[in-house]
Parts: C-alpha cells; structure tokens; sequence
C-alpha cells in the first residue's frame, strides 16, 4: 500500500470525514488472489497455453522498474519450486551503456532533464532477447524482470503474461530509503536525480511498454504490496487479479465518480491542517502537501472479494481515454490527465519558495514538456495574517531584482521580498490565478487548494527564504531559468485586474449559485463554483470533471438515471467525474448538518459540448 493510512487514524475532520483511503469496486464476484494461490493460477494458465502450442510452459513476469526484483523472485520459487527462474534483464545492455545514451535526457541539473522517447527495447539486447526465448524448450520457465513481455512475440504467443505494477508514489518513497533506479548502482544518489531519472526517462519508457501489454496481459500484481517502503503488520500479501478483470474495473471506473488514493508529503514549508483536520499520523511534524488528484502519480484501489489490490491511476488514463478525458480533452493531451488537484498546508508552517513557473514555449524547447505548469490557488482556509505573493510591485529595477537573488543565495544577505513583489490578503474561498511566468508563492497559515495544469516539478525557485530543505541542504534554485521566464509586465495592477477577484455570477437557480471563479484567460482550465443547500445539478457534457466539496460537511452524487450507484463525498475531497458519465447531481444526504454547500469544478476550457 502506498500510504499506511489504517493505522494513521479514523479520518474525522471537523466537518465530515475525509477518506484517506478511497476504493474503486471490482466487477461483481472478481477474486483476488494472493501468495501462492496466485501464482498457481498463473502457471495454470501457461500450462494450459502449452498445451495448445506443445512447447514448454513459459510465464513472463513483467515488472514495472522499482518492483523489489530479489523478493519478487524468491516468492515465485517458493510458489512454482519445479519452475525453472531467469532473469530476462540478463539481455539488457550494460547498464554503462544505457546510461551513455540517457546522458542528454538526465543532463546535469538536479531537477530537470528532457522527456525521454526512448522505448524498452533500446535497453535490451535483441540477440540476447533471441537466445533467451531460444533457451526456453524443455521446462516450464518464469522468466522475471521489466522487459520480461518482450520474449512474448520470440515464443509466438505460447506463453502467459503478468505485469506486476507499481504506483510512482511508492517507488519514490522506496527511493528515499535507499532504492536504486533501474539497473543503477545508486542507492546513495540525491533523491531529486533518482526522481528526475524516473520523471524523464524510466517512467515514460515503462508506461510505453506497459501501455503495450493492456489489451492482452493474463494478469496484474500489487508490486506496491512487494516489500513495501512502510510495511504495515496486517498488511496481507500482495494481491493478485486476472487481465480480464483489471480491464473490466477500469472500464467500470470510467463510468462512475470515483476518488484516487491521496498522498500525504511533509515538506520544509509544511503545516499542521491536515494533520488536525484529516487526523494523519500525529507523530510526524508536518504534512505540506496532499497529492489528491494526480493520476499520474496517484493510484486506485481495486476492492473486491478478499481485500484491495492497488494499481497505478495512469493504468486508468492509458486504457480509457476517451471514456474518462472525452473525445476534445484526449485529442488535445492526449492520454494524460491535464487537471491536478493537490493541498499545500502551510498553516502554522512555512512560506513556499518565491518561484516562477516555464512558459509553454520554454517548457517545450528545454524540457520536452508539450504543456506548462499553470496555476492556481483555492483558498480552502486561511489564518488571519495569510498571504499570497503574486507579481512584482509597480515600478520596480528588474536587473536590482534579480541582483538581489543572486546576491541572497549566499546566505549572509536576505532577499528583501517585500520591496520587490506583492503579497495580497489571503480570505477563505479566495481563488488566485497564476498563469506560467507570474513570480509568486503562498504564504504560511493557508490552507491551499490548488487548482492547476498537471505537470508539477517545473518550480523555479527564486528564493527559499534563507533556509534548508528537509535533507539539511538548501533546495536547488533555479535562477537563470527564472530570469527568463519572470512576467515583468504582471505588476500590482496587472496582477489586480486578471488575478484576484474575478468572480463572476453564471447563473442562480432557487438556491443554487453557480459562479465562474475566474482562472486567467492564458490558462485552460475553467473553475466552476456551485453554492447550494439542497442539491445542484451538473452535467459533464463530454468533458472530464474534477470537483472538491469546499464547504459542508457531505453530500453524494447521484445519477438522475441510476447508471451508477451514489457516491458519498466529504469536506475537502477531490473526484473525478469521467466524460462519459453525463448528467450527475451533487446533493446533501440524510447524514449532512451544515446548512450551505460548495463544490468547485474544473474542466478544460472549450471542450464541453455546448463550446461548440
Ligand atoms: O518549491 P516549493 O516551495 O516546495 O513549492 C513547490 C510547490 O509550489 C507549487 O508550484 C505551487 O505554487 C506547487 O505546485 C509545488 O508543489
């Protein structure tokens, strides 16, 4: 599990109860199996295959890179003790090689490389791969490794196939205790290059591969229950599920409500909100961010008969495009989600780190990225003296400025903030726009909803307020990129008539006010506020919807047409309404006490269908 959340707490805010641990249900009656019992159906099954082609009985076991490969390999051979074991990564070129041709992708910086176009068989020996399947004749074989699928088409189509997953969440606290990146003899390697190295190049070439394996893979295991980063003592084994109902769940998710599996991050700048309100282990000094919606990093939870199985949310975006983006938001981004929804708690914290984010253009040409990191800050709730940075003061001397930046990177000469960029008054339910290019940051006591494009590493921090990150060295700051991205038209009267206040009244119907929370023109993303007391109703008109509960206790939401079953939401939490889902009502239930409700929602702009 990526997050031991049942030993963190029961979850009671003070106005409902926020669900750390959301499910997604499995088709009716699907089994999941675990230990040995799975790894028998497997073999079974390529048993049963071998029949049919009178070749030797051969499993390939695919594993996404991070799997814990020695466990992994010591549960088959106590499972299938008569199976022969071989390590398909045996064919892979050495990994000095590999590094050789990755140089340009992974560059010298800590935090930013260039998106990898790589795909897995640039990493593998296609002879070796050759010998490999040839070696395969007599005895039944689990070949095991990221890269194992790719003997299936060398043993024409005679062998059974399992793709042990992983969410990038889990991978990455495995990182921080000392995993390694594929092949790499890393383990002591700054865990920002160990992330870049993923974020640029593994990642992208194992979703390609795995991405591949979808439409036919006989089943999918839980790598994130394989020796997990936090081992949790009631945790069972991991869970395995057979093709066929992995891809009926995601076609079942694609067509209902549903909530990912939210991740809980401490941080330098982190506060004490979510700790007391959501009830998160009360041990640690602070959380600052909670991922809720990033399903390029977040994962469902597969329920069914005999517990959860945990996969990737990406396997959701990658198998159902078109049902969960719609058609005009997959034409434009492709299968990528390009809505993220994610908390950063700086209440009795910190301030983030004065930052800017890439311009489309620069984010293209310097990293690959084919979309920027647009922003916005939801203000969920507020201490009295909260604040957000946003533009630079009016009149300002830019070459001064970026003088003092670099001058306060030594640590003797703080960067007078205050004299150089604006910090506007920060009230519950307030809604900051910040469109790529606008220098800016939340300060501490704030409760921040963050409603933004996807892509979320492309911080180029200006100035870190004097201070060390978490690991007791400064966090990197990226002043040139900066400079060449900074705004410095976007002043205190820019900033005044674009980014604050641009709330605008759409409709009011009986008790219902809709309003436009006014994100700026130059960002895609259009964020809808519904206030109600009964129930408001909604209609995703072909388009994804993202939507948290801002005010109130819980509601659920429903089908007018009961295509799927009402969904239970509580304060504070994000979901995802897929296109394909229609018309839906977010309503109070027979449990809501508070008097008054608010959902926002965001959707890409110019993709619903009366945008036409
Ligand atoms: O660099 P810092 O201070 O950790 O802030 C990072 C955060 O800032 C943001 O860019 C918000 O402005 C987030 O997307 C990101 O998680």
């Amino acid at each position: 599990m990526t997050t031991p959340i049942s030993d963190m707490h029961e979850g009671h805010t003070t106005r409902g109860r926020y669900d750390t641990q959301p499910t997604v249900a499995l088709p009716e009656g699907e089994r999941i199996l675990r230990g040995a019992e799975g790894w028998e159906a497997a073999a079974e099954l390529a048993e049963a295959c071998a029949r049919v082609t009178g070749t030797a009985p051969v499993l390939l076991v695919d594993t996404y890179p991070g799997v814990d490969l020695p466990t992994l390999t010591a549960q088959v051979r106590s499972a299938l003790p008569e199976w022969t074991v071989q390590d398909v990564e045996t064919a892979a070129r050495p990994v000095t090689e590999v590094e050789q041709l990755i140089a340009p992708n992974l560059t010298d910086d800590r935090v930013f490389g260039v998106m990898s176009h790589f795909t897995l068989a640039d990493f593998y020996d296609a002879a070796q791969l050759d010998a490999l399947a040839a070696g395969i004749t007599q005895t039944p074989t689990v070949v095991i490794g990221w890269g194992a699928a790719l003997l299936a088409p060398r043993l024409d189509g005679s062998a059974a196939t399992v793709l042990v997953d992983m969410a990038r969440w889990e991978i990455q606290l495995r990182q921080r205790k000392g995993a390694t990146n594929w092949r790499a003899d890393n383990a002591a390697e700054d865990n920002l290059r160990k992330y870049k190295r993923g974020f640029f190049v593994e990642w992208r070439v194992a979703d390609r591969h795995k991405r591949s394996l979808f439409d036919t893979l006989d089943f999918v295991l839980d790598g994130n229950a394989i020796a997990p980063a936090e081992p949790h003592p009631d945790s069972p084994e991991a869970g395995m599920i057979t093709g066929t109902a992995f891809r009926q769940a995601l076609k079942d998710a694609a067509s209902r409500p549903f909530r990912v599996v939210p991740f809980f991050d401490p941080g330098v700048w982190g506060g004490q909100w979510m700790k007391n309100l959501i009830g998160l282990d009360p041990s640690k000094d602070n959380y600052a961010w909670c991922f809720d919606c990033v399903p390029e990093e977040n994962s469902l939870l597969l329920e069914g008969e005999g517990g959860v199985v945990e996969i990737p949310a990406l396997d959701l975006v990658f198998s159902r495009p078109v049902d969960l983006l719609g058609a005009k938001t997959f034409s434009r981004f492709g299968a990528e989600f390009p809505i993220r929804f994610d908390f950063l708690d700086t209440m009795d914290g910190g301030n983030l780190s004065l930052q800017v984010h890439p311009l489309t253009d620069y984010i293209q040409n310097t990293f690959g990225m084919h979309y920027t990191q647009d922003e916005s800050y939801y203000m969920l709730d507020v201490g009295d003296d909260a604040v957000v940075y946003l533009g630079t003061k009016e009149g300002i001397d830019r070459a001064e400025m970026l003088q003092d930046l670099a001058t306060a990177q030594d640590g003797e000469h703080p960067f007078p903030a205050e004299k150089y960029v604006n910090s506007f008054p920060a009230r519950k339910h307030d809604h900051f726009a910040i469109p790529a290019g606008t220098i800016h940051c939340s300060g501490a006591n704030s409760m921040v909803l963050e409603i933004s494009a996807t892509p979320f590493i492309f911080t180029f921090k200006l100035w870190d307020w004097g201070r060390v990150g978490l690991d007791g060295v400064p966090r990197p700051v990226h002043l040139d990129h900066g400079a060449r991205n900074i705004q410095w038209d976007r002043d205190t009267t820019w900033v005044g008539d674009n980014l604050l206040d641009q709330v605008e009244t759409i409709r009011t119907d009986g008790d219902v006010i809709e309003e436009s929370t006014g994100l700026h023109e130059l960002e895609f993303i259009e964020v809808r506020r519904h206030w109600f007391e009964q129930g408001a109703d909604h209609d995703t008109e072909g388009t994804v919807n993202v939507l948290n509960l801002v005010e109130g206790d819980e509601v659920r939401v429903v089908s007018p047409t009961d295509a799927f079953a009402p969904f239970v939401i509580h304060y504070a939490e994000t979901f995802i309404v897929p296109a394909a889902v229609g018309a839906y009502r977010i309503e109070r239930t027979e449990n809501s006490r508070s008097a008054r409700f608010a959902t926002v929602k965001a959707y890409v702009r110019g993709s619903r269908t009366s945008d036409n």
